[in-house]
């Protein structure tokens, strides 16, 4: 008997998430406010981190920029005060995880408050087909892109629990929700994310830390530079070009500020996320076959081989 009520309420409980959800495609919830927040950004000083640190600004809220590159850094900083906030600069490899750990804890002292906004969203790419690529580079992007997002929630998530107040979100990849050739490092590492993130949400909500919130963001190329040369078929490229920075980083504060645990950016992209899970293998290949997703990874792995001849000309 209370298994069938059980049975009826979940059945009820997910009908009314289908259709809120629905809903709030077209109307927007209400965002909550973040000014007074802390948060943290890694990566930083790169195009996506530079932006999420002025977009978090704009909202009142106070940043601390991690980078490994201060200088880089520095000007993320630098553009924050333009605008009247406050930027706290550390360098940190987030690979390093007694290096984050000391500087959660600089922070802590420093600022004499703890971090209530994490925001994981340092990558990188080796960019190298895999019998190709330098096994230090596969272990980096492992590094950067997955086992830094245990360190830095490490560091940061105790005090959130214990102030029932915090927001921890991962900067992933649709590359995490479904595959492409040539980035296997990436898809790995970015796959390891996703299922990380997740686990991480699933353990907040079963222990009913009902303050801390998560949101998970998956972008398609963006053209911050990272993924110069990614290209599918042309007319298909019509209705999906990559994205604009500034566009990417708004769909991800939209979704941070209704606190919604998943977004695709843009929306289109949670088609091949679901053919990928209801379709068979060689439906997808053929789709990718015609949509020209099999070797869109061919003119970037190129111009990194490029990058890489030119800087050892540059050097000898
Ligand atoms: N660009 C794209 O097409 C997409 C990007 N993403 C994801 O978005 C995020 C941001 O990407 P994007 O802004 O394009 O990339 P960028 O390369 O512009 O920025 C990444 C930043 O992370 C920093 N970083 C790298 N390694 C470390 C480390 N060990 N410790 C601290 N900081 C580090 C980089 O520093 P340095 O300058 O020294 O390298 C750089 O400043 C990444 O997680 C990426 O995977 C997701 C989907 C698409
Ligand atoms: C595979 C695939 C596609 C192309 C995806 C690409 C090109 C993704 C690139 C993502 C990047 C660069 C993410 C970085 O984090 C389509 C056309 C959407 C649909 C069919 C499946």
């Amino acid at each position: 008997m209370i298994f069938l009520m059980d049975l009826q309420m979940m059945l009820l409980d997910v009908i009314y998430f289908i259709l809120r959800n629905s809903v709030r495609v077209i109307m927007r919830p209400r965002t909550k406010p973040i000014d007074g927040e802390l948060v943290l950004i890694t990566g930083a000083g790169g195009g996506l981190g530079r932006l999420f640190a002025q977009e978090f600004t704009k909202h009142g809220a106070e940043v601390v920029l991690w980078d490994l590159n201060s200088s880089s850094n520095e000007q993320t900083a630098k553009l924050v005060r333009d605008m009247g906030g406050k930027a706290h600069t550390y360098t940190v490899d987030v690979t390093n995880r007694d290096d984050v750990y000391r500087n959660a804890d600089c922070v802590r002292k420093d600022l004499g408050r703890d971090v209530t906004m994490l925001v994981n969203n340092a990558g990188v790419v080796a960019g190298h087909r895999i019998l190709d690529c330098p096994d230090e580079l596969m272990e980096r992007t492992m590094k950067v892109n997955c086992h830094a997002l245990f360190w830095t929630v490490k560091a940061f998530l105790p005090q959130m629990k214990a102030q029932n107040h915090g927001h921890i979100v991962t900067i992933a990849s649709v590359l995490g929700l479904f595959s492409t050739a040539c980035v296997e490092d990436y898809c790995a590492s970015k796959f390891a994310a996703v299922g990380f993130h997740e686990s991480l949400a699933h353990e907040l909500l079963s222990e009913e830390v009902e303050g801390v919130k998560t949101t998970l963001v998956c972008p398609y190329i963006v053209d911050t530079g990272m993924f110069e040369g990614c290209k599918i078929r042309e007319e298909v490229e019509l209705v999906l070009p990559p994205l604009e920075p500034q566009y990417c980083v708004e769909q991800a504060m939209n979704a941070i500020l209704i606190d919604q645990p998943l977004v695709c950016i843009p929306r289109l992209t949670y088609l091949p996320f679901l053919s990928r899970a209801l379709l068979p293998w060689e439906s997808n290949v053929a789709t990718y076959r015609f949509m020209g997703s099999d070797k869109c990874m061919y003119p970037f792995i190129e111009n990194q081989q490029q990058k890489v001849i030119s800087s050892t000309v540059m050097v000898a």
